[in-house]
């Protein structure tokens, strides 16, 4: 009997960064669904995380608390892309982190060093545990967390498009009620300036990110395009893995 030994599987790391509403959920999880890959939100984390202080009465408005709590909650994050799951301390936070509170007080919370340090340890080893590979959706994957990710993507969008779809969203989670549409592109800014200023890991675009404008595409255009992007990384990482090693002295 010949003994088969079975190759490493081929693993693929993306990173898919952006502000909100530029559609990076959707399309990280259908991304994902269709390649057969592992799914992180880190948004997700960092919402409950934020949850968990405000439930068990930390001052989410002073970072030295925010600080000291960091370490206490266990989150933890299920990455199946046709069901991601996330929970703090055991209990599921998938529906009280969407809460308007928890948006409103998620960006102060997750500039807190402490805070991002925690989240970003236990990215980090998702990631490196993700059989086949994974597709890592936030804020500053491909500049701070994953720096070394074979394909690093920034979706943007015009803010009128963006306060549109969340505005969709919020119309359906409000039972069809009109929602404000001004407020919500307000809400967005505030949100995006929060994360772009903060010291520790701002939102921003990786140096070798492929940058997207969603603005004038269906999901489908941009599942597609990040499919093919997934594709042609993939490949070349295998083609670099078969390479020989270059002697000191060559490139
Ligand atoms: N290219 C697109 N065109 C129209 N709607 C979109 C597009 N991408 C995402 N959406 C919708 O916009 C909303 C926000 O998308 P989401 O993936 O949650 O964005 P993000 O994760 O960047 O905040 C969702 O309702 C989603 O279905
Ligand atoms: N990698 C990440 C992901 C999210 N976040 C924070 O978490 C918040 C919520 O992220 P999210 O992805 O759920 O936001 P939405 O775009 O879904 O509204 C962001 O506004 C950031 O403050 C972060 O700091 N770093």
């Amino acid at each position: 009997m010949s003994a088969t030994v079975s190759a490493t599987p081929a693993t693929v790391i993306v990173a898919i960064d952006g502000p909100s509403g530029t559609g990076k959920s959707s399309t990280s999880k259908a991304v994902a669904a269709q390649l057969g890959l592992r799914y992180l939100d880190t948004g997700a984390q960092y919402r409950a995380m934020t949850w968990w202080m405000l439930t068990h009465g930390v001052d989410v408005a002073d970072p030295a608390e925010v600080a000291a709590a960091a370490d206490t909650p266990r989150i933890d994050s299920g990455t199946d892309p046709e069901a991601p799951t996330i929970s703090a301390d055991g209990a599921d936070a998938s529906g009280p982190i969407r809460t308007p509170e928890v948006t409103a007080a998620v960006s102060a919370v997750s500039a807190v060093p402490e805070v991002r340090a925690r989240i970003t340890g236990l990215q980090r080893s998702i990631a490196a545990s993700a059989e086949g590979g994974i597709v890592v959706e936030g804020r500053d994957i491909g500049s701070t967390v994953l720096p070394d990710a074979d394909l690093k993507i920034f979706l943007t969008a015009a803010p009128e498009a963006r306060a549109a779809r969340r505005g969709g969203e919020l119309k359906s989670a409000e039972g069809g009620r009109p929602v404000d549409l001004a407020a919500t592109r307000r809400d967005l800014a505030e949100r995006d300036k929060a994360d772009s200023s903060r010291k520790t890991s701002p939102l921003r675009k990786a140096d070798d990110a492929v940058e997207v404008d969603t603005t004038e595409l269906t999901l489908e255009q941009v599942v597609e395009c990040v499919v093919t992007l997934v594709e042609k990384a993939a490949q070349a990482a295998k083609a670099a893995a078969g390479k020989p090693a270059a002697k000191a002295g060559q490139v």
